[in-house]
């Protein structure tokens, strides 16, 4: 039976076209709560990331801020399968901070939306980069991409590394160093 909405009646759509009977008992709710998953999952899209950046205070502090390991969830662009793992993010103020948590704001805004984790390590350091207009800022994001563990090529344990620098971290080694040693990595 159709419903009102597009997104239901695409994935009652997408179970009639697998060879499932969407009007099995157990299949009867799943359009309706997949839909609104995918709401939720996908709510970031069209969001521009610096929304995420509020509350910036004005500071003087010379070192390295880094706020590592935080977890993320998105969807691989290609597949609509997960890629999740660890975002770390770190910044040498120019004289305006911002408050810890909208970081893990900021990573969890790009996650909202399909992803590709170059396009995702970038979007961070971008927004970082233009609120904040910091000497420099370095992101680092680690990804396990289901697209290639749990089908196609099916290499588990395979993870994705990706670094994007800006400013003072972009041609200073021993800066990126010490922010690898901070997350870990080195
Ligand atoms: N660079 C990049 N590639 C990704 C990311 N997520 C998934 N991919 C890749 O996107 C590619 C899509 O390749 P296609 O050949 O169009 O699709 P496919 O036939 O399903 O590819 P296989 O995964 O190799 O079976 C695959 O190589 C994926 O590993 C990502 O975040 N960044
Ligand atoms: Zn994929």
């Amino acid at each position: 039976m159709a419903s009102k909405d597009a997104l239901e009646d695409s994935i009652r759509t997408i179970l009639e076209q697998i060879g499932e009977n969407p009007d099995r008992e157990g299949l009867l709710d799943t359009p309706k709560r997949v839909a609104k998953m995918y709401r939720e999952v996908f709510s970031g899209v069209g969001v521009n990331p610096e929304s995420a950046l509020t509350t910036t205070f004005e500071e003087e502090y010379d070192g390295i801020i880094t706020v590592k390991d935080m977890t993320y969830y998105t969807f691989c662009e290609h597949h609509l399968i997960p890629f999740y793992g660890k975002a770390h993010i770190g910044y040498i103020p120019d004289g305006r901070i911002v408050g810890l948590s909208k970081f893990a704001r900021l990573v969890e805004l790009v996650s909202q939306r399909p992803q590709v984790q170059e396009r995702m390590t970038q979007q961070v350091a971008s927004a970082v980069l233009n609120v904040l207009k910091p000497k420099g800022v370095i992101v680092t994001v680690e990804g396990t991409h289901l697209c290639m563990c749990a089908r196609g090529v099916k290499k588990p344990g395979t993870s994705t590394v990706t670094t994007v620098k800006k400013g003072i971290f972009a041609d200073n080694v021993s800066l990126c160093e010490e922010f690898d040693r901070s997350i870990s990595r080195a």
